[in-house]
């Protein structure tokens, strides 16, 4: 039986975050990475690269130190620990009617819940995060007030499960892009195996620069769980792009930062509605005039 390589750290989030991302240009490349976040109050995250061949260890020590970070722990894992590890990262996650599972998983589904199959893999979305889950919860939120978003777009789509969510709600095709080629597979793969081929098309484009989104504007809802600069920079464009009356669902802003966010769409026409804090996770929607 293959035996796995787990490398395993905490760190504060940017550094997790870089790291994960540093991690997927190593020689070999991981077979999977994650970020996890320690709900134990420390704002400390998991970092985590898995390996099928042995990684170059110095080329990991130097990383770590030029993030400020500890050592990474080196483990061998059997196949069947992997395994188990994936399916303890991956338990279901419940946002208001929305079931985000693995296909291990997959007959937990609760009678009445929409039921998203994603399985672990290098792109953001299991819905285990904060701001996915923030923005599932404020999608269910306008499903339970009756509206009806005709033209809608996920930017920075990773796993696709906004885009899959939208899709299972409303009987339109919605569109979900992002600008890292390989959320863009996993999206698509995702779309497949959640039957919803031909309802949800994923593209590689950054922010709204693409064709197909260009072409299918004004919106009637835009999610963008991006960080909180990429946001701010995207304010004209959302501007632009939205219906009057449109509304976008904005995450991956912290707390912290949500009244600079909540400012910089106001002055650009797109005032709040509505802001929920998740932890130290901001969720804001806001709409169009
Ligand atoms: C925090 S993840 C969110 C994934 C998913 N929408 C969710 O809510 O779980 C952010 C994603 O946005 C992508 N991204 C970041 N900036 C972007 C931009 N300007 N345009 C398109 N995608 C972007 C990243 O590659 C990443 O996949």
């Amino acid at each position: 039986m293959p035996t796995w390589t787990a490398l395993t750290q905490t760190a504060g989030r940017e550094a997790a975050e870089a790291i994960a991302e540093l991690g997927e240009d190593l020689t070999p490349e991981p077979v999977g990475s994650g970020v996890f976040e320690i709900e134990d109050g420390s704002d400390r995250w998991e970092v985590g690269l898995y390996f099928t061949e042995s990684p170059d260890e110095v080329a990991l020590a130097l990383m770590a130190a030029a993030w400020g970070a500890d050592p990474f722990v080196i483990s061998e894992l059997p196949e069947v620990d992997w395994v188990a590890h994936v399916k303890r990262e991956l338990s279901p996650v419940e946002a208001g009617r929305f079931f985000v599972h693995g296909s291990h998983d997959a007959d937990k589904v609760p009678e009445g819940s929409e039921g998203l199959l994603i399985e672990a893999a290098m792109a953001f979305g299991t819905g285990h995060h904060a701001t996915t889950k923030g923005c599932l919860l404020a999608l269910d939120r306008m499903i339970e007030a009756g509206e009806q978003p005709q033209r809608i777009v996920d930017v920075g789509c990773g796993t696709a499960v906004l885009a899959m969510a939208a899709a299972r709600a409303f009987p339109v095709i919605v569109l979900a892009g992002d600008i890292d080629p390989v959320a863009v597979d996993v999206a698509r793969a995702n779309v497949i195996a959640n039957g919803l081929d031909g309802r949800v098309e994923c593209v590689e484009a950054v922010g709204f620069d693409h064709p197909l989104i260009e072409s299918a504007a004004p919106f009637d809802l835009v999610f963008a769980n991006i960080l909180k600069q990429p946001l701010i920079d995207l304010v004209p464009d959302m501007a632009r792009q939205l219906a009057p009356g449109g509304k976008a669902i904005l995450s991956g802003i912290l707390v912290t930062q949500a009244e600079e966010v909540i400012a910089a769409y106001a002055a650009g026409g797109l005032p709040l509605d509505r802001r929920d804090d998740h932890g130290e996770w901001s969720t804001l929607v806001v709409h169009r005039k």
